[in-house]
C-alpha cells in the first residue's frame, strides 16, 4: 500500500526540518500562542483513498488562525458569489507582512489586495451571512467538521479571548474598512467572527484531510460529497500559491512548488492537486510568520516525492 510515497522519506524529511526548529520563535503577539513548545514538529499526508502518512507530532491541538482565511473564504464565495467577493477585496499579492496596513491607503479604491492578508480576510468576514456571530461561525465550523470528518472541530476559547483582547492593529484595519465603504457588517461582530474562526483548533492530520479535499477540487473522496464547488477550489489554490506564505509566497513557489497557507501558530496546509493533502504543524516561526521547520520539512518532501506544480 502507498509503496509510491515511503513512510521513511516523510521521516527523513521531518528530520531535515526538525533540525531547524531552534532557528524560529513562537508568535508571541497573541499571548496564549507563546505557551506552545517550539521544539514540536508534525507532518501528515493523506492520500486520495484516505490513507495517512505520519511522523511526528500530528495529533497535537493547534489553532488555525491564517489557514483559517481559506474557509471564511470559501464560505463568503459560496454565500454571494465572486463578483461581489471581489467588488470588496482584490486578487493581487502584496509583498508586504501580513497585517499591514500600508496599502490600505496608498492603494485606490481602498479594497484590502488579497483576502489571505488579516485586512482581506476581515473584509470576507464582513460578508458572511447569518442572523449574529454564532450562525455565521456555524456555517465556517460545519465545512471544516466535512472536511475532516470531526464532527467535534470548535474554537479554542483561551486563544480566542488572548487574540481579542491584543488584536488593536486588526480592529485599526477594520475600522479603515469600515470608514472606506468596504466593510458595512458591524465592525466589532466581524472582528469577534474573525478572531474565533482564527482560533479553530485542529491536528495536523485533520489539516491533511483538509488538503486532500481541495486537492480534489472540493470533492471529499470519503464520504463521496462535493462540499463546494470546483471553481471555489480553483480559486483558492490560486490565492495559495500567490499569497498564501504570505511576503515569502514568491520564494515558496520556487523552492517547495505547491500550494499552500500557514498560519502564526505553526500550521502549514499544503495541496499537491489529485495528489495528496499535506498538515504540517511546527510553532516555531521565521520573520515572516511561517514555521520554519515546516518549509525546510516540505522543500524536501516535495524535492524527493516531485510534488512541485510548476
Ligand atoms: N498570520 C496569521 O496567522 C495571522 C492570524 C492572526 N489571528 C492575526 O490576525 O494576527
Amino acid at each position: 500500500m502507498n509503496n509510491q510515497y515511503d513512510q521513511k522519506q516523510l521521516e527523513a524529511a521531518w528530520s531535515t526540518g526538525k533540525a531547524f526548529v531552534d532557528r524560529g520563535r513562537v508568535a508571541a503577539y497573541i499571548p496564549e500562542l507563546a505557551k506552545q513548545d517550539p521544539g514540536q514538529l508534525g507532518v501528515s499526508v493523506c492520500l486520495p483513498d484516505g490513507t495517512f502518512l505520519n511522523t511526528g507530532d500530528t495529533d497535537v491541538c493547534f489553532t488555525l488562525q491564517s489557514i483559517s482565511k481559506l474557509f471564511s473564504l470559501i464560505v463568503a464565495l459560496c454565500q454571494n458569489g465572486p463578483d461581489e467577493v471581489f467588488s470588496r477585496v482584490g486578487k493581487e499579492p502584496t509583498g508586504d507582512p501580513f497585517n499591514s496596513i500600508i496599502k490600505l491607503e496608498t492603494i485606490k479604491p481602498h479594497k484590502p489586495l488579497n483576502p489571505m492578508i488579516n485586512a482581506g480576510a476581515i473584509a470576507v468576514a464582513g460578508m458572511i451571512q447569518g442572523k449574529g456571530v454564532e450562525e455565521r461561525l456555524d456555517s465556517i465550523l460545519d465545512l471544516l467538521r466535512k472536511m475532516t470528518g470531526n464532527p467535534d472541530i470548535r474554537v479554542n476559547e483561551e486563544v480566542y479571548g488572548s487574540e481579542k483582547k491584543t488584536a488593536d492593529r486588526n480592529r485599526a484595519l477594520a475600522w479603515f474598512l469600515k470608514d472606506s465603504g468596504v466593510l458595512t457588517a458591524d465592525v466589532d461582530e466581524t472582528l469577534d467572527l474573525y478572531f474565533r474562526h482564527c482560533a479553530i483548533e485542529v491536528t495536523a492530520q485533520e489539516v491533511a484531510r483538509m488538503g486532500m479535499v481541495l486537492a480534489a477540487d472540493g470533492f471529499d473522496r470519503c464520504t463521496g460529497e462535493q462540499l463546494f464547488p470546483q471553481a471555489i477550489a480553483r480559486i483558492c489554490k490560486t490565492f495559495m500559491v500567490t499569497c498564501g506564505m504570505y511576503n515569502a509566497s514568491g520564494e515558496f513557489a520556487i523552492d517547495v512548488g505547491i500550494p499552500a497557507k500557514s498560519g502564526v501558530a505553526g500550521g502549514i496546509l499544503a495541496t499537491v492537486p489529485h495528489r495528496m493533502g499535506i498538515g504540517v504543524f511546527g510553532p516555531a516561526l521565521d520573520d515572516k510568520g511561517n514555521s520554519v521547520a515546516g518549509v525546510k520539512l516540505l522543500e524536501q518532501l516535495s524535492r524527493e516525492w516531485k510534488l512541485g506544480i510548476f
